[in-house]
Parts: structure tokens; C-alpha cells; sequence
């Protein structure tokens, strides 16, 4: 069998730190001297790989539309060079990313796999090399052709994560949609499918920031704040609301909403459980939203709903048509049915 090729995006994150005098950085040229000095990274089960380090390279916080843009740029100019692609990062916005790409990235027919760690890869006790192993030889062996998310032996799709754990390694969550593959002493393929080749070319879609406000309802909140984030240029508000999808039934309030909605801002309601998704038909309060204009967002994560909100706002699209695609799925993001 010939030895697959697996291209590695490094963008930075904690994998690659060191400590410094305020607290952990990312290093240029430190990841690549560790990595080289683990021989397991280099036995014959493992498939060949290289690594293009970003400059500069990133803590995760600091990333932007710009950043996933640069990402899926440069998944593009390589695609047709290697086997499979992991991208090396922090695990602050690791579930934007993920999710921003499978939006950006339509016809995927290779692995792409997002990953990092809580402790940095030269540390002891680092999770790094065992999230980072495990995301290469599942990208060479189980090719599943979508956006992925590797994580503390799980593997996910990517717009069904949330940072779950600030300290532990168990730090992903997808709590809406199963494991895609599970990494026991067997590797399990669960909900994931194997690629399979489709012949469509790879279609890269360049999404331009947005300014999509997002806010928590809380018991006694003031109409105040909806009327400040309401203001120009703000072209979506994503409520995160009580239980199935439910608000006060304030007339003020509601009155806001519907004007904002009357003035073509997308509103799109996502529960602020955890679990579960979205029924405004299910209490008159979540009613009230729907009348005002509020477009359901199902079950998605809040990151896949504003990488949704950026990647619709990106097209040419109408106000209507954005407000309908929110609710279709569109790659795995959301349970509709
Ligand atoms: N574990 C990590 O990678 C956290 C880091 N602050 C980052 O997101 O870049």
C-alpha cells in the first residue's frame, strides 16, 4: 500500500507554546523541533506528512474571518497535492473555525481534520501528541470527507462543537449530533462515512466579516440593550433564548424585534440549553418570537450559526433567502425534521 500524504496547517494555539513571561506563547520553528524529536510521529504505520507553519502564528483567540479565509485558501492550493489536511490549533475558537470551514469548503472528498491541545506538546502530560497522531492516522486510514474536529480521542463534525471544558481534556462536546469516530483501543467508526471520491472539484466560497450581534436572555433583561444592538450596521441577531426557543412576552420588547425584523436585520432564535433544540410553536412565549420575524435555528451551535450567518451574508443573496437557508441544512449543521 502506498503511504498516504498528509498536508498539516499550523496556525498556532497551545500544541506549539512555550512559556513566556506573561503566560504561554506560540514559537516560530518550536513545534516542528519537537514533532521532529517523537519518533512516533515518524514509525511505518504512520502516513508521510508536512508541515506549513503560519506567520505569525496565532493564540486562537485572535482569529478572524480573515484567518478562516487564509485557511481555506490555503486547504485549496494544496488539495490536489495530499491525501488528507489537519489543521493545527487553539482550542479557544477551534469550533468557529471548524465550523466556518465546512461552510466555506462544499464538495470535500479528503479529510479535514482540526485539532490542538490543552497542554502544550513539549510539556509533560501534553495531550498534543496523542490528539495529533491520532488526527494523522485517521486522516491517512479513515478518510471521512468532511470538516472533522479531533479531540481527546473523539472525533466530531465540526459544526456540532463547543468548547465544552476551559481546563480539562475532554474539551469538546457535540451535543447534538453523535461521535463521527470514537478512538478506543479499536478505532470505531460511529456516524462518520468514508469518502468516497465524487469527481465535483472542490468549491471554496470567500466570506467577508459580518456584524451579527448575539445576546442572552435573562430574566428582567432592559429593551434597552436590544435597541443598542439593534442599531445600524448589525445585519443579524442571534437570541439565545429560554428552553425550547422562549422570551418575556414584553410588548416593548417584542415590538424591537419586529421593527428590526421590519428594517431586514435576521433574527434567529437558538436556545441557550445545551441540548435540544428549537419549537417556537411549542409556548405562546416562543410564539410571540416566530410572529415577530425570529427564524428557528434548530439545534445548531451558536458558532455554527454565526459562521452560518457570515457565510450566507457572503453571497449574493436576498434578506428572504438567508432567512430561509437558516433553517435548511446545509451540511450537517442542523436536525430539522
Ligand atoms: N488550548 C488552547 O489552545 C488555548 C489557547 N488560548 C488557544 O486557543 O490558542
Amino acid at each position: 500500500m502506498t503511504q498516504k500524504n498528509i498536508y498539516i496547517a499550523y496556525t498556532g494555539g497551545t500544541i506549539g507554546m512555550q512559556k513566556a513571561e506573561h503566560g504561554f506563547v506560540p514559537v516560530a520553528g518550536f513545534l516542528t523541533e519537537c514533532l521532529n524529536s517523537m519518533p512516533e510521529f515518524f514509525r511505518e504505520e504512520m502516513p508521510a506528512f508536512v508541515l506549513h507553519e503560519y506567520s505569525p502564528l496565532i493564540d486562537s483567540s485572535n482569529m478572524s474571518p480573515a484567518h478562516w479565509q487564509m485557511i481555506a485558501d490555503d486547504i485549496e492550493a494544496n488539495y490536489d497535492k495530499y491525501d488528507g489536511f489537519v489543521i493545527l490549533h487553539g482550542t479557544d475558537t477551534m469550533a468557529f473555525t471548524a465550523s466556518a470551514l465546512s461552510f466555506m469548503l462544499q464538495n470535500l472528498s479528503k479529510p479535514v481534520i482540526i485539532t490542538g491541545s490543552q497542554i502544550p506538546l513539549s510539556e509533560l502530560r501534553s495531550d498534543g501528541q496523542t490528539n495529533l497522531l491520532n488526527a494523522l492516522y485517521i486522516a491517512a486510514n479513515y478518510p471521512v470527507a468532511e470538516v472533522c474536529l479531533f479531540f481527546n480521542n473523539k472525533l466530531f463534525r465540526g459544526n456540532r462543537t463547543t468548547k465544552a471544558h476551559a481546563d480539562g481534556f475532554d474539551a469538546f462536546a457535540s451535543p447534538n449530533f453523535p461521535l463521527l469516530l470514537e478512538a478506543g483501543i479499536k478505532i470505531r467508526l460511529r456516524a462518520g462515512a468514508i469518502a468516497h471520491y465524487t469527481g465535483e472539484p472542490l468549491q471554496v466560497t470567500h466570506i467577508h466579516p459580518q456584524p451579527i450581534g448575539i445576546v442572552t436572555l435573562y430574566p428582567g433583561i432592559s429593551n434597552e440593550i436590544f435597541r443598542n444592538i439593534l442599531q445600524q450596521p448589525v445585519k443579524a441577531l442571534i437570541l439565545l433564548t429560554y428552553g425550547v426557543g422562549n422570551a418575556p412576552q414584553n410588548p416593548e420588547l417584542l415590538q424591537t424585534l419586529k421593527q428590526a425584523n421590519d428594517n431586514g436585520i435576521v433574527l434567529v432564535n437558538l436556545t441557550q440549553c445545551r441540548q435540544g433544540r428549537v419549537n417556537m410553536g411549542g409556548y405562546a412565549t416562543g410564539n410571540a418570537l416566530a410572529e415577530a420575524g425570529f427564524v428557528s435555528g434548530f439545534d445548531m451551535t451558536t458558532e455554527a450559526a454565526l459562521a452560518k450567518l457570515h457565510y450566507l451574508f457572503s453571497k449574493n443573496l436576498t434578506v428572504a433567502e438567508i432567512r430561509d437557508k437558516m433553517q435548511q441544512n446545509l451540511c450537517g449543521e442542523l436536525t430539522n425534521d
